[in-house]
């Protein structure tokens, strides 16, 4: 038999148990009453992301949208049962009152299957989840921004600093927003987390920002490291198989570890994460200085998280190791630098366009500047402007740059829908909350495609459904670093439109269309506008 026929044989065998497993997991759901396309078209659906030819955030809004009434439909998954929510008060069920059934994210990522990914906050389960979140919870308050506040502000002149130069010929430049972005959201985090100077704004060769790229890029063993983790994850414990390529580990065991230990030698002391994750070691860090804390009802943080008080049954039970440490460097770094990019890109772009709402934000800028009296902002001022905030926040609806939630059930559940009927959720279903798709359903948000600030202002905010605005998420596992992000984008914001506007140029896409990638936020045309210096 010829080899090419081998291979067909073996991946129809392979395609065909594939099937299968799909098929069986959901086999009783047509009994329950929930409107089921069947196998084939789940698969043919993975089929498409995984070769590249659909994103994924558009097959689940297309999924979304064909199943108007419905309160959660099965999703496409290749091994587990995957549920997609379409009601924003289920939404809140899952996130926050029925919070302990749905407390995880996928529980296949675990310690056994990758050091580092596997001890990250994010993709630790129950009570270490718990335990770990309140060691970390004091590093996010305001006070602590506050301390940050600074180092944040001198990324952000440097920025400015850098666009004026290259303006200051022509009176305007060409900016591609990812670029830029990117290079100043890894210089924020590597300044206000890892505690060093990245510099990847002014140098343009930064070989740290070559790295940073190279982290996203999916290539052919990555690719394949992703299939066999999501079809055969015990693969990784038999042959101690790791998602973490070496070089990363090595920077963050380099950047956290060593770091810790030099300023603990040294007695440096410098206001950022590392410090405080060297406090939270000692276990020095609380939440209790409420007198150093900054009144949040004075401040417009709209989209800001409120943090629950999550408390463990045990205590005691996990010996934290220096690995559990990099893990949370490692996933302030991934959870920081891209989310807080997108948002960025989203708010340019969209200011560009919406030139009476630039113009409205620049005269608040402007306000803000007159009663400084030249002096630099401070956190209050900054989180003072109300329509700074109605724009951060329309953008983070407009275009939530963390696409979707997910939970994981962890034991048998019964969902009762407001048709009567009850689904049996089981231990281990996959639960999807597809934001972005809720935050353009015109149920939710009246002519969703506009990028309309005034859905955010005091009169109009209060009629937003509750569940309906998620782009932090929600719940007590809702993102731990939005404060961060808000101060950080807000900062950038402010200082770039003291100086300059954004304008339309002729590279600016006319609408935002998502390339088919694995990646999360890839355009078919990526946000081009010019940067034009104010007189
Ligand atoms: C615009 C920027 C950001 C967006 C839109 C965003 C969004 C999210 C979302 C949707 C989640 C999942 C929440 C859930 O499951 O309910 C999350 C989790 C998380 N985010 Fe963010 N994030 C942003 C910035 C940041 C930053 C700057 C940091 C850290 C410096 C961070 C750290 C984390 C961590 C550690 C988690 C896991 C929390 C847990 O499992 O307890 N994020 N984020």
């Amino acid at each position: 038999m010829d080899l090419t026929l081998i291979i067909v044989w073996i991946t129809t065998f392979i395609g065909f148990l594939i099937y299968r497993k799909i098929k069986g997991i959901y086999d009783d759901l047509e009994s329950m009453g929930i409107p089921y396309e069947g196998a084939l078209k789940g698969w043919m659906t993975m089929l498409k992301i995984f070769s590249s030819k659909e994103h994924f955030m558009n097959s689940i809004t297309d999924q979304y949208n064909r199943f108007k009434g419905q309160q959660i439909i099965p999703s496409f998954s290749l091994t587990k049962r995957s549920f997609l929510i379409r009601d924003p008060a289920l939404v809140k069920q899952i996130t926050t009152k029925d919070f302990d059934t749905f407390m995880n994210h996928d529980k296949n990522l675990n310690p056994d299957m990758d050091k580092l990914s596997g001890r990250m906050l994010f993709t630790l389960f129950d009570d270490e989840w718990r335990n770990m979140r309140n060691i970390l919870s004091p590093i996010f308050t305001s006070s602590k921004m506050k301390m940050m506040f600074g180092i944040l502000a001198d990324c952000t002149n440097d920025f400015t600093e850098h666009f004026e130069e290259k303006a200051k010929e022509t009176g305007s430049m060409i900016m591609n927003c990812k670029e830029s972005f990117s290079r100043f959201t890894v210089d924020g985090i590597c300044s206000a987390v890892l505690g060093f100077k990245g510099d990847c704004i002014k140098n343009e060769d930064s070989e740290l920002f070559k790295f940073t790229m190279n982290l996203q890029k999916v290539d052919f063993w990555m690719f394949l490291k992703i299939i066999v983790f999501m079809v055969a994850h015990k693969l990784y414990v038999i042959f101690k198989l790791q998602l973490t390529r070496k070089d990363v580990y090595d920077f963050f065991y380099n950047a956290i570890v060593k770091v810790m230990k030099e300023r603990e030698q040294n007695g440096i002391f410098r206001p950022d994460v590392i410090q405080l994750l060297m406090q939270a070691k000692k276990g020095q860090l609380k939440m209790q200085d409420k007198e150093n804390e900054v009144n949040e009802d004075e401040l417009s943080n709209f989209s800001a998280n409120i943090e629950y008080d999550v408390k463990a049954k045990n205590t005691k039970m996990t010996n934290w190791t220096d690995e559990h440490y990099m893990a949370q460097g490692m996933i302030f770094f991934l959870a920081g630098f891209d989310t807080t990019n997108i948002l960025l890109q989203i708010t340019t772009y969209s200011l560009a366009k919406n030139k009476d709402v630039q113009q409205k934000l620049i005269d608040e800028v402007d306000d803000v500047v007159v009663a400084l009296d030249g002096s630099q902002v401070t956190y209050e001022a900054l989180h003072k402007m109300k329509y700074l905030d109605m724009v951060i926040s329309e953008a983070l609806r407009y275009w939530p740059p963390a696409g979707e939630i997910t939970r994981e059930c962890s034991k048998d559940y019964n969902l009762k829908l407001d048709n009567g009927k009850t689904i049996k959720l089981k231990e281990s279903d996959n639960i999807l909350i597809p934001t972005y798709a809720i935050h353009h359903d015109p149920k939710y948000y009246e002519d969703p495609e506009k990028f309309d600030p005034e859905r955010f202002s005091d009169e109009r905010k209060g009629s937003i459904v509750d569940g309906a605005y998620v782009p932090f998420g929600s719940g007590p596992r809702v993102c731990i670093g939005s404060r961060f992000a808000l101060m950080e984008a807000k900062l950038l914001l402010f200082n770039i439109l003291r100086k300059f506007t954004f304008e339309v140029c002729d590279k600016t896409p006319e609408k935002l269309e998502l390339a088919p990638s694995l990646t999360n936020f890839e355009l078919k045309s990526p946000i081009v506008v010019a940067l034009k210096l104010r007189n």
